[in-house]
């Protein structure tokens, strides 16, 4: 595996799993394997999780890392080609993206989309730009359109609390005061697809996502519909997808919100979310600290997914 963008870049995911849960036992087993050899982690936009459990897997496996904060410290990027650059910033991508590349071994890119262009962030401009020109192996950190890193500890998760070979897993929209990007909800529809579980997406009518993704998921629009003998519920806001509203907020209603009474409707379900949740405008307080929630586990498993990703790597540098 040279990058890692999305589910099918791993293979067999049952054999992905496996090795998940081989490195689970032992984490520092393959301390060898990362010898001398440096992961460069970029990062167009803030993160917690994906910062830490990254950089502690790449540490698990023997490696250096280096973390870099554009627009903070770095000199602020052109990303398009063919302008003529006497604005506010000083260097393109199409140089700090090759001289990057001379200063490491694999590269990790965060960048959300952006919502300005549709095309542009469903096209992976930016992570694209790394894939092609930094001369090095390069894994999504989640970019526009997919979190890969998310989804796959989302299913390890999973695959750890399943009570049945084929659960009902439901992801449901909730509401946010922000525009958030479809990245996350893209990247977990097209991992339970893979999965082959029984899944749900349900949301407000105009939230509808890339069919792409959201294939032959079951789309309800009835949240409580949906929830009924639920498994697992998956919270997660996203702005629309669709046009002409791209990118828009089209609902703040907090009859979505994920409460006790809904959570009822289900067969006991455990409740994730990918984090940084918004309390009380995704869920209530009772619910994220319920003994059914397994959001900590879940981000947990942040640093399983990723050493599980960087040993592929580096075994085919
Ligand atoms: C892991 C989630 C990252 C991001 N969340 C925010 C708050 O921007 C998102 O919704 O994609
Ligand atoms: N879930 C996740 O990726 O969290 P961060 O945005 O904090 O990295």
């Amino acid at each position: 595996m040279k990058n890692f963008t999305c589910v099918k870049d791993l293979g067999d995911l049952q054999v992905a799993l496996k090795e998940a849960f081989e490195i689970k036992k032992d984490r520092y087993q393959f301390c060898e394997l990362g010898k001398n050899k440096t992961l460069l982690m970029i990062f167009f936009n803030s993160s917690l999780r994906t910062r830490l459990s990254t950089q502690k897997a790449a540490m698990n496996l023997g490696m250096n890392t280096m973390v870099l904060d554009v627009n903070q410290g770095a000199w602020k990027l052109e990303t398009e080609r063919g302008v003529i650059m006497d604005g506010d910033k000083p260097e393109h991508l199409l140089e700090a993206v090759p001289v990057m590349g001379c200063y490491c071994d694999i590269i990790g890119v965060r960048s959300f989309a952006r919502f300005e262009n549709k095309e542009e962030d469903y096209n992976e401009m930016i992570l694209n730009q790394f894939i092609k020109y930094s001369g090095r192996p390069v894994f999504s950190m989640e970019a526009a359109t997919r979190h890969p890193l998310q989804s796959f500890a989302d299913l390890i998760t999973i695959e750890e609390y399943k009570k049945t070979a084929r659960p009902k897993v439901v992801l449901t929209w909730a509401p946010h005061p922000k525009a958030l990007p479809q990245a996350v909800p893209n990247s977990f529809a097209e991992w339970m697809n893979a999965a082959d579980y029984e899944f749900v997406i349900t949301h407000p009518e105009g939230y509808e996502l890339d069919p792409q993704f959201v294939g032959n998921a079951k789309v309800e629009y009835d949240q409580k519909k949906a929830f009924k003998g639920a498994d697992f519920v998956y919270a997660k806001n996203w702005a629309a997808y669709a046009d002409p509203n791209y990118g828009q907020i089209l609902s703040l209603d907090r009859s979505w919100t994920v409460d006790e009474d809904k959570m009822a409707l289900t067969n006991n379900a455990y409740f994730m979310h990918c984090l940084p949740v918004r309390r009380n405008m995704i869920v209530t307080d009772d619910v994220i600290e319920s003994p059914q929630s397994i959001v900590i586990q879940e981000a947990a498993n942040r640093e399983i997914s990723a050493q599980a990703v960087l040993k592929r790597m580096l075994e085919n540098l």
